[in-house]
């Protein structure tokens, strides 16, 4: 089985993962391979130097994701030349995890954004208050200005929740969080075996 998951930024979408993680699931993050594309992949670092120019060429020789991240999200069409050259490599690389069987959970910030929502079985999305979100990315070093300028390129979170088959509250504690992943798994166990 394949689930999406998805949730605007800071929402908590890694948490849930890590909690999928620890009850036995396979997980993937589309997130995690952009950084690794970005930091290894020849062809990708030097699409990326070829858009953006060599100032966004990390002294370790791959790209440095805060200069880019400074660029994209305050211009929409810079951000879409930057995802043209990345989703399709993201795309193969979690589709061709998923595929080794077992049960997948696919993290996937854009999955509503970008249409993926019949690559996958299930989909959830990870919901938080945006003034929640605001104060997480705040905690992570991130001012409020760059934070509103991510979430202004993404559809709301509660467009995102009403699109998806199962939601996940995150504005309480971990404990609420992960009694909810508790019964959400439950659910879809059921859901197999009929
Ligand atoms: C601009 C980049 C270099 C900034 O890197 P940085 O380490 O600061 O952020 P990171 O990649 O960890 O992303 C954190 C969050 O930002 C948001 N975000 C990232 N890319 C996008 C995007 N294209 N549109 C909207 N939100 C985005 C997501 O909520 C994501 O979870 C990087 O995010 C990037 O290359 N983005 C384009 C690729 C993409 O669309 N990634 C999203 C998953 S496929
Ligand atoms: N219920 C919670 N209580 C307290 N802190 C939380 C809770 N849920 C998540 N956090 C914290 O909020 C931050 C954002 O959570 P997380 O990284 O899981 O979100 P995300 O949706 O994966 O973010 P991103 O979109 O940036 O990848 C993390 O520091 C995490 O530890």
């Amino acid at each position: 089985m394949k689930i999406g998951l998805t949730g605007g930024i800071g929402c908590g979408k890694s948490t849930v993962s890590k909690l999928f993680r620890e009850r036995g699931f396979c997980t993937i993050d589309a997130d995690a391979i952009v950084h690794e594309l970005l930091s290894k992949d020849e062809a990708t670092i030097e699409a990326v130097v070829a858009l953006f120019g060599e100032a966004v060429r990390s002294p370790s020789g791959g790209i440095d994701r805060a200069e880019v991240g400074q660029r994209v999200f305050g211009d929409a069409d810079l951000l879409s030349e930057l995802e043209g050259i990345l989703h399709p490599k993201v795309r193969s690389t979690w589709e061709a995890a998923a595929q080794t069987g077992g049960d997948w959970l696919v993290e996937i910030p854009l999955l509503f954004e970008k249409k993926l929502q019949k690559n996958v079985d299930i989909t959830i999305c990870v919901f938080s208050d945006p003034q929640t979100q605001v104060e997480r990315l705040e905690q992570r070093g991130m001012n409020r200005t760059q934070a509103l300028a991510r979430m202004k390129r993404q559809m709301p979170v509660s467009e995102k929740a009403e699109l998806a088959d199962f939601v996940l509250l995150n504005d309480g504690s971990l404990e609420f969080l992960a009694e909810q992943v508790d019964h959400l798994i439950s659910n879809i166990k059921n859901l197999q075996i009929q």
